[in-house]
């Protein structure tokens, strides 16, 4: 592509260069990636800064450059813009031929259901035969073809990228994960939305955000920015589905000018369940919605996966989806890997490996747990390093709450020594008797111990990793997966 072409939408400070004959192979923000015809975009990031790298982008053969601020002795064409972060989504979109406008996305965000509610709306729209495709924390797929994430949300480059594979296969629907960083860092600028799904907002990510307030005005951008992305006219067939029984439903609705679907339990919603029922194989509910009356049991538990499963059901009403079929398809699903996965090797209590690792999910799970266990419960929790440090200790106290004996362990300590994010986690345990919690700073001893403790009919909750199947430790992943650990702790393997 022509690079007055690739730069026309965008605001200039100044060129340094003639770009008028300058052709475009690929554009990116990695100088590592560059190569012989590419166009380098310099981020300034949390690490370093993207203009040190200039030169190298140059050097592997980068044809031109777009930076904040003017590079001596450069061999190419410079770009000065205001902020690079504001253009590369611009970028992206154009050098894609805006891929995002010829399909239907559907983001989802929230603290926590995000990963679940995608892949419930992937089934429900796989099995109405449209084609799909999926971008999130587990992994991301474009057609039958997976890959491994870096990130929930990927960079905005990345991501127009992943848009335009899926549109080459005639994907109708990609269904992605919006995490507040991605809307935050401007991932998902330059992307249109059919529909914006809203899970909840509970306390996650304070180390990035601030405060509570700033992480929901970066939420609320996902829905204020619905309607208008390059500044088009409103599209009439736009969604925002949300969670009327949140608190921060209403700041939602007042940021949209989309037409808003609420979906609830304890407030009156266009979507709405009554008569839930909570138990050890799953949850069930009478579904009420403008589309009409169904009977519901999933196979997942939890008053949260009822909400999930909500919020699935309102996206895919939009869609036009008979709810019979939606009904179908919620009740196929067994589950989401690492989202209260039961591991059984023999045992005669249950072991169940989920995802929980913010103070809200944590919560629910083992209120969940508490609902339908009949003998003890025992969690095995950590808390991330390089991440939010305020909701340490209040973790480590709502696992003792919840649990006969809270083991704490370690959860990807990256580059902080595991001793004082235990640290951390134990100032929530001060008024815990010593009798209700260990804390043991090897995850495996951590999982092992809990094992040995339990017998007949008893609950051990590992959380925190979910899916994962490794630990980080300083910046290295080893491999690491709570379910293999789980089940070799049983067979007495380890
Ligand atoms: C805080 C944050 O979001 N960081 C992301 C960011 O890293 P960074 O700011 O440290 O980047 P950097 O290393 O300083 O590099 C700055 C620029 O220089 C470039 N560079 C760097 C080195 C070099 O040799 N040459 C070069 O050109 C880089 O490509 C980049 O463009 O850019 C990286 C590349 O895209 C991301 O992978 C990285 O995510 C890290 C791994 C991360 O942990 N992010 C978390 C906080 C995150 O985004 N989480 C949310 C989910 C949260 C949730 O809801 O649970 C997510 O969407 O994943
Ligand atoms: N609607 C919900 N409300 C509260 N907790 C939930 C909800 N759905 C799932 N959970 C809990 O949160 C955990 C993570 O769920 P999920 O992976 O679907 O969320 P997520 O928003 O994608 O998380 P992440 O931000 O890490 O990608 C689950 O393992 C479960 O414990
Ligand atoms: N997307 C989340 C994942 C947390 C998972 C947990 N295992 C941890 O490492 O803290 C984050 O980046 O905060
Ligand atoms: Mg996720």
């Amino acid at each position: 592509m022509q690079l007055h072409v690739l730069l026309a939408p965008v605001l200039l400070k100044k060129v340094i260069g003639s770009i008028d004959e300058l052709e475009i192979s690929a554009i990116t923000a990695d100088s590592r990636l560059a190569g012989p015809g590419s166009l380098f975009v310099a981020l300034r990031g949390h690490t370093v800064d993207g203009h040190d790298f200039v030169s190298q982008a140059v050097d592997r053969g980068a044809v031109a450059v777009v930076v904040e601020r003017i590079i001596d002795n450069l061999s190419v064409p410079q770009i000065i813009v205001k902020d690079t972060r504001d253009v590369i989504p611009i970028l992206g979109a154009v050098f894609y031929q805006h891929p995002s406008k010829s399909m239907k996305i559907i983001g989802v965000t929230g603290t926590n259901g995000k990963t679940t509610v995608t892949h419930l709306i992937d089934k429900i729209l796989t099995d109405q035969g449209h084609l799909t495709g999926l971008i999130g924390t587990i992994k991301k797929r474009i057609g039958a073809q997976e890959f491994d994430m870096a990130n929930t949300t990927p960079e905005a480059l990345e991501l127009q990228e992943t848009f335009h594979q899926m549109r080459e296969i005639g994907t109708v629907y990609p269904i992605m994960e919006v995490s507040s960083h991605a809307l935050d860092l401007k991932r998902v600028a330059g992307t249109k939305f059919r529909t914006a799904v809203f899970t909840n907002l509970t306390q996650d990510h304070l180390d990035f955000h601030g405060s509570m307030d700033e992480y929901r005005i970066a939420k609320g951008k996902f829905f204020s920015r619905l309607g208008n992305t390059y500044g088009d006219k409103r599209d009439d067939s736009q969604f925002a589905v949300i969670n009327a029984d949140d608190p921060s439903a209403g700041f939602f609705v007042q940021q949209t000018v989309a037409q808003v679907v609420t979906y609830g339990i304890n407030q009156t919603a266009d979507v709405r369940a009554t008569n839930v029922r909570i138990e050890a194989k799953g949850a069930s509910f009478t579904l009420d919605s403008f589309a009409g009356t169904t009977e519901i049991s999933l196979q997942m538990t939890g008053k949260f996966s009822v909400y999930n499963a909500l919020a699935a059901a309102a996206a895919c009403l939009c869609e036009g989806v008979p709810l019979s079929a939606i009904k179908s398809s919620l009740e196929s699903v067994r589950g989401v890997d690492g989202r209260f996965e039961r591991v059984a090797a023999g045992q005669d209590f249950t072991v169940i490996v989920d995802y929980a690792h913010t103070p809200d999910s944590l919560e629910n799970v083992l209120k969940t747990i508490r609902e339908f266990a009949r003998g003890r419960v025992y969690t095995v929790v950590g808390c991330g390093g390089d991440r939010d440090r305020t909701k340490r200790p209040t973790m480590a106290r709502i696992a003792a709450q919840y649990s006969d004996v809270a083991i704490i362990t370690s959860d990807n300590p990256r580059t902080e020594d595991p001793e004082r994010i235990l640290d951390d986690m134990e100032e929530g345990l001060a008024d815990c008797s010593r009798e209700r919690y260990v804390r043991l700073t090897d995850r495996t001893e951590a999982i092992r111990h809990a094992i040995r403790l339990a017998t007949e009919d008893d609950v051990v909750l590992i959380a925190g990793k979910g899916h994962e199947t490794y630990q980080i430790i300083g910046k290295t992943k080893h491999h690491f997966d709570d379910r293999e650990v789980a089940a070799k702790a049983i067979r007495g393997e380890l």
